[in-house]
């Protein structure tokens, strides 16, 4: 279901006269970030979606040469280029929704939380800009650290009386994406019917697997669940490590990016449904006011919290070792915002 869009794309000789077939409502998504390395991708991806109707691609520079080259994909949405400060209220105008891969990407040797002094600044100037431009818009955080950068957007918002716990979105997808290759691999599954939740945050231990949950579900030694669970929480290191210095994760990025934000406009559109795991505010899973679970999409953006299930043995640790870490990051991100 959730590769549909992509496999028919793949599958079509006539790849144009499919998505322009699309009646879906009139829908503006915003790219903050679009000229970078998750940027470019997402924004072709965007563009392939059906469900958009009018993109609008904004960076520091060099969105117009973005916006010109992916506009002359031949299918539905319009594309404009916004470059600098001063175009980005025209690019966030009646936007619908606003997808933030805006900031810098870490180094081999670096923690997503060593990118919190320069990230956290830019998602709240962009943010700030939200709250004024489309206050009623979704947003997907992709900017790390994910656990700190959605806290700091849920105290702007809140600071500039817009803050609607509902729309505000941590893209933990590439996490799900990773868990599902990775479990496909051990389990001799077709990756395309593997199921698996990730739950928790976006960093390191943060990222707690439910392989107990996953499907299908062959007999797995506890060995191998062990390590597919290290390989999942380590999979942006892995990448990092690979690129020697050349920034983090873009291309499987841009894909996990593309899913979600599609999953949040099937959701608007009224699609029944639509379940992804993300970081949101949360009541109901854990303590934590932020956390990573399945959620319900619907027409005002969260519709459901769904709860954790039945944990393993080894999941219960994991749930235990990841609270303390968490809590600190998302607590950072509450105090930045609200000092700076
Ligand atoms: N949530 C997740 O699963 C993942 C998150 N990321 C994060 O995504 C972010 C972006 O990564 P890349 O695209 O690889 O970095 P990049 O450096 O290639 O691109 C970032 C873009 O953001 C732009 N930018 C910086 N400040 C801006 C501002 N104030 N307004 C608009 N645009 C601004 C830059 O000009 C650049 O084009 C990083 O923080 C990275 O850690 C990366 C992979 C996965
Ligand atoms: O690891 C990073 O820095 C980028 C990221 O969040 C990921 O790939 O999951």
């Amino acid at each position: 279901m959730r590769t549909a869009m992509l496999r028919s794309l793949l599958r079509s000789s006539s790849a144009a006269r499919w998505f322009s077939s699309s009646s879906s409502p009139e829908r503006k998504v915003a790219v903050l970030g679009a000229a970078g390395g998750i940027g470019q991708p997402l924004s072709l991806l965007m563009k392939l979606n059906p469900l958009v109707s009018s993109l609008s691609l904004y960076d520091l520079a060099g969105t117009p040469g973005v916006a010109a080259d992916t506009s002359h994909v031949n299918t539905r949405s319009q594309v404009i280029g916004y470059a600098g400060e001063d175009q980005l209220g025209k690019a966030l105008e009646g936007c619908d929704l606003v997808i933030i891969p805006a900031g810098v990407p870490r180094k081999p040797g670096m923690t997503r939380d060593d990118l919190f002094n320069i990230n956290a600044g830019i998602v709240k100037s962009l943010c700030t800009a939200i709250s004024k431009y489309c206050p009623h818009a979704i947003v997907n955080m992709i900017s790390n650290p994910v656990n700190s950068t959605v806290p700091i957007a849920a105290e702007v918002f809140k600071k500039a009386g817009t803050y609607n716990e509902k729309k505000l979105f941590g893209v933990t997808t590439l996490d799900v994406v990773r868990a599902k290759t990775f479990y496909a691999g051990k389990a001799n599954a077709n990756v395309a019917e593997v199921n698996v939740p990730v739950v928790g945050g976006h960093a390191g231990i943060t990222i707690l697997p439910l392989f107990s949950q996953a499907t299908p579900q062959p007999n797995l030694s506890h060995d191998v669940i062990k390590a597919l669970t290290k390989r999942t929480q380590d999979g942006g290191t892995e990448v990092v490590e690979a690129k020697a210095g050349k920034g983090s994760a873009t291309l499987s990025m841009a894909y996990a990016g593309a899913l979600f934000a599609d999953a949040c406009l099937k959701g608007l559109n009224g699609v029944p449904d639509v379940v992804e795991c993300t970081f949101v505010q949360s009541s109901v899973v854990t303590e934590l006011p932020f956390f990573a679970s399945k959620v319900r999409l619907g027409k005002n953006g969260v519709e459901e919290v769904l709860g954790l299930g039945n944990l393993s043995d080894f999941e219960k640790e994991g749930l235990e070792a990841l609270k303390p870490e968490l809590k600190s990051s998302i607590e950072k991100g509450i105090k930045f915002a609200n000092q700076s």
